[in-house]
């Protein structure tokens, strides 16, 4: 009975089977006569209409076998959908057998109530190769937001965008090859401690008050403040960054050194640093700069009667101690970066030593990073020697492994290599002068767009001497993100400087120093290995604001065994002659008794001595000591103008006393000092300089192109070098002939005339220029010394107050002097300021 319930299950199992088979086919059936119908009725169209092809035979089998095709989807469509529903009464009825089954079931369920529920659709794969956003479901908020990133990723791929946005991230992806490459090996400097980054939420100024107690000289300062309490004069060794040029005046400020009008005093041998720090401190004591904080350079002084901090060039306070010669108004000074050995730091620490004798409440630190602290603590005494321990942020030291030959091009490979594959972060590059950066920078542009646009880009910022002040403070303007900063710079940038941002150096290694030689009695600016002293000071860049890097183009054997410890004192490779005119314009006449650390040999003094009694200190002839007198005159005419330091006319000779009388007439007219130009001077060293506005000169442009045979040969003229024009005139001045002008560019020159012929004729030649206001662009150039292979030319720009000193390379000026008959070389060889320090 069992097996007959069974057999007649089965039977209606498969009777029901085959009546659901039949009713497909019977489906099946009825749509492909619906379709044939529909195909009926199209052939009919077709053949009302004219025959456009010939094949049409073929197109009415392809209609037929799509209609087929949309028949059989249809059929399909709702036997899944039957299927599903047997399936479903199976589970229900708990018939299914397997859980395979079941799990097939609700799988497809899912599958097709999702299909059904939700509106999808499918991203074409060309644009979504990952298929992450396949499956978007419009209706879920989480979808949304992927739609908005989507058309967002497909409108950023549409829209044309400028500047380097996210190459870096992109730039990951590249290789670069490099013709040739630097390979480096690695050295950690010590590092003490290190900083985490501060939180963003606090104030800028909270922030900068929390860098303070940072920084390594933080936990010793007091123990300091009780050093310098106890001693009069301090040396002060620490590492570079540690906060010695920033902390130790503010420590003094707050401790009461500046109580009763009192100042603290700092220099610094180069101006950036000194405008730099000055600012920096004025953030950190949330004051403005040239209010309590200053700083006071050649030509620029931002201090007021508030000022109780100033930063200053070695040789402003040099010049100070004309005007106050017991520097009464301060009551620390700070001599930083002593190690440099500036000729104006040596002088000014002969002149301290001197001073704190009859000052015993002056307190003297000398400070640096990397001074032979013993021969200062000898110089002065044997006083104490406070050491400073620990670096903020640690820097990796990596050296090439064989001598490079070209140090310019393997810079710039480095600087690429640095760019296309290290972290963010800026580099700062040391060459050795102008040329050398713009050609760097020139290089570096040209191999940046070989390199195409998948690289981030490289913004170029150079900064040396000769570079108007508005340019050289773009160095610390920051880049646009993505963007790296690439400094190029002269050993102007290696000390108490520091660039935010920077977090690798490039060291070639080299730097432009001053030379001199005895024999000949000429100066020279050569391109010289640097000393160990710089290549940590250059290093320590890398570290400021961050750990950093420092690569330097040179192998770990050149630093241990070819560079000196430090650098040889510029009193040892200057022409005395200099430091003669210095000490006498302070008026220090026993010259060979004066206390200097390296004391110059004294035979040098003597010579320089002879040699300056020669053109007129005293023993010359009367001509003689009147061009002496004259450019000792013109040396102070900048001084007057900007800062209206008194003359020091009783120290100069009657004649010299009226050429300052009318110096002093001439500074106190604002515009007095304009040197009529004749024709444009493209020598790049002069701009920025406006040519059209130069050819509205006073008509010297013809007069000037008048040949010179009828004219005295140059060489009488010489040594009587006053002023030279921008644009390359120069005015030569002998006290018996007048004045000539020549004219570098057109190499003509012509003597003025009789009546321009003594000096105060000649200064109101000029004053009379003073008063046309529309040659305000015009630039005084005074030549304040010479030497073998350079003239060294001053430049001030009366419209922006820069001054800009520019070496004229002396064969070029011999060379042009040369069409004048014969030039008296030797006869150049007047100093009246030498270069000074503070130009730097
Ligand atoms: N302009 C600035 N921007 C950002 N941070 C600065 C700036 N100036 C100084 N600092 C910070 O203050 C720290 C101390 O600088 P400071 O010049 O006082 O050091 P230093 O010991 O005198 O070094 P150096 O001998 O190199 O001048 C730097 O390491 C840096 O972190």
């Amino acid at each position: 009975m069992a097996e007959e319930r069974v057999i007649s299950k089965k039977q209606r199992d498969y009777g029901s089977e085959r009546w659901c088979d039949q009713q497909e086919s019977e489906e099946i059936e009825k749509n492909t006569r619906e379709c044939e119908c529909d195909a009926a009725a199209t052939r009919k169209r077709k053949l009302m209409e004219p025959r456009l092809s010939p094949s049409i035979s073929q197109e009415k089998k392809n209609e037929i076998e799509y209609l087929r095709k949309v028949s059989r989807q249809k059929y399909l469509k709702k036997r899944e959908a039957k299927k599903m529903e047997e399936k479903r009464v199976e589970i229900e009825e708990g018939n299914q057998k397997s859980r395979l089954d079941k799990e097939i079931y609700h799988l497809i369920n899912k599958w097709t109530t999702k299909v059904d529920d939700t509106k999808y659709y499918r991203m074409p794969e060309a644009y979504d190769p990952k298929q992450v956003y396949q499956h978007y479901s419009q209706e879920s908020a989480a979808a949304e937001e992927k739609q908005q990133d989507w058309e967002g990723h497909q409108m950023g791929k549409a829209t044309l965008t400028y500047g380097s946005k996210n190459k870096k991230q992109r730039s990951d992806d590249y290789r670069f090859i490099f013709d040739f490459s630097v390979n480096n090996l690695d050295q950690q400097l010590p590092s003490d401690m290190l900083i985490e980054d501060k939180s963003r939420q606090k104030s800028a100024f909270e922030m900068l008050q929390e860098d303070r107690k940072t920084l390594p000289i933080y936990p010793y300062h007091h123990s300091l403040l009780q050093a310098i309490e106890d001693y009069q004069v301090l040396v002060i060794v620490g590492e570079t960054g540690s906060g010695k040029t920033t902390q130790i005046p503010q420590y003094l400020h707050e401790a009461g050194y500046t109580k009763q009008g009192l100042k603290i005093g700092c220099t610094q041998p180069r101006r950036v640093a000194a405008m730099s720090v000055a600012t920096r401190v004025s953030q950190e004591m949330g004051v403005k700069l040239g209010h309590e904080v200053g700083y006071s350079i050649r030509f620029e002084d931002h201090t007021s009667a508030h000022t109780v901090i100033k930063y200053m060039t070695d040789g402003m306070l040099r010049r100070e101690i004309i005007n106050e010669p017991n520097l009464a108004s301060y009551s620390v000074l700070m001599v930083d970066e002593a190690h440099e050995r500036t000729l104006s730091t040596d002088i000014l620490l002969g002149l301290l030593k001197d001073l704190i004798k009859s000052r015993p409440n002056l307190k003297l630190i000398i400070s640096s990073a990397t001074l032979d602290a013993v021969k200062f603590s000898d110089y002065f005494d044997s006083a104490p020697i406070f050491k400073i321990p620990g670096r903020k942020y640690p820097v990796e030291i990596h050296y090439t492994t064989t001598p490079e030959v070209d140090y310019i091009d393997a810079a710039i490979v480095t600087a690429l290599q640095i760019h296309v594959t290290q972290p963010p972060g800026d580099i700062l590059v040391f060459l050795t002068g102008q040329q050398e950066i713009e050609t760097a920078e020139e290089i570096l542009k040209h191999r940046m767009r070989g390199l195409g646009t998948k690289i981030a880009e490289l913004i170029t910022c150079p900064i040396y001497t000769n570079l108007p002040a508005q340019l050289q403070t773009k160095i610390f303007d920051p880049v646009p993100d993505g963007a790296r900063k690439v400094v190029l710079a002269t050993n102007i940038a290696e000390t108490s400087l520091t660039i935010d941002g920077i977090k690798y150096v490039i060291d070639s290694g080299f730097a432009k120093v001053k030379s001199y030689n005895p024999k000949t009695g000429m100066e020279s600016l050569l391109v010289n290995s640097i000393c160990k002293a710089s290549a940590l000071q250059r290093a320590g860049r890398a570290g400021r604001t961050g750990p950093g890097k420092c690569f330097r183009i040179y192998t770990s054997y050149n630093f241990d065994k070819d560079m000196d410890d430090n650098i040889v004192p510029e009193i040892q490779r200057t022409n005395l002659g200099n430091v003669v005119l210095i000490l006498k314009s302070l008026g220090i006449d026993d010259l060979a008794n004066f206390d200097f650390i390296d004391p110059p040999p004294v035979e040098s003094l003597i010579k320089a001595l002879e040699r300056l009694g020669h053109v007129g200190t005293g023993h010359g002839s009367h001509e003689s000591r009147s061009t002496l007198s004259l450019l000792a005159a013109v040396s102070q005419l900048s001084s007057e103008l900007e800062h209206g330091i008194t003359l020091h006319t009783q120290q100069l000779k009657p004649e010299m006393k009226t050429a300052s009388v009318q110096q002093q007439k001439l500074a106190s007219s604002s515009k007095a000092v304009k040197l009529p130009v004749g024709t444009g001077f493209s020598d790049q060293d002069f701009h920025p300089y406006d040519q059209t506005e130069a050819s509205d000169g006073f008509g010297l442009q013809n007069t000037m192109t008048t040949a010179g045979e009828e004219c005295p040969p140059l060489q009488v003229f010489v040594p009587g070098i006053l002023f030279c024009s921008c644009d390359g005139l120069l005015a030569l001045y002998n006290p018996k002939l007048g004045i000539a002008l020549l004219n570098i560019a057109t190499r003509k020159h012509r003597v003025l005339p009789q009546f321009w012929s003594d000096f105060d004729s000649f200064l109101k030649f000029y004053d009379g220029f003073g008063d046309d206001s529309a040659s305000d662009a015009y630039k005084l150039v005074r030549i304040v010394s010479s030497g073998e292979s350079l003239i060294e030319v001053i430049v001030y720009n009366l419209r922006d107050n820069a001054l800009r000193k520019i070496d004229v390379d002396f064969s070029y000026f011999l060379e042009i002097a040369h069409g004048f008959g014969t030039f008296v070389r030797g006869a150049l060889n007047w100093l009246v300021g030498g270069i000074d320090s503070d130009f730097f």
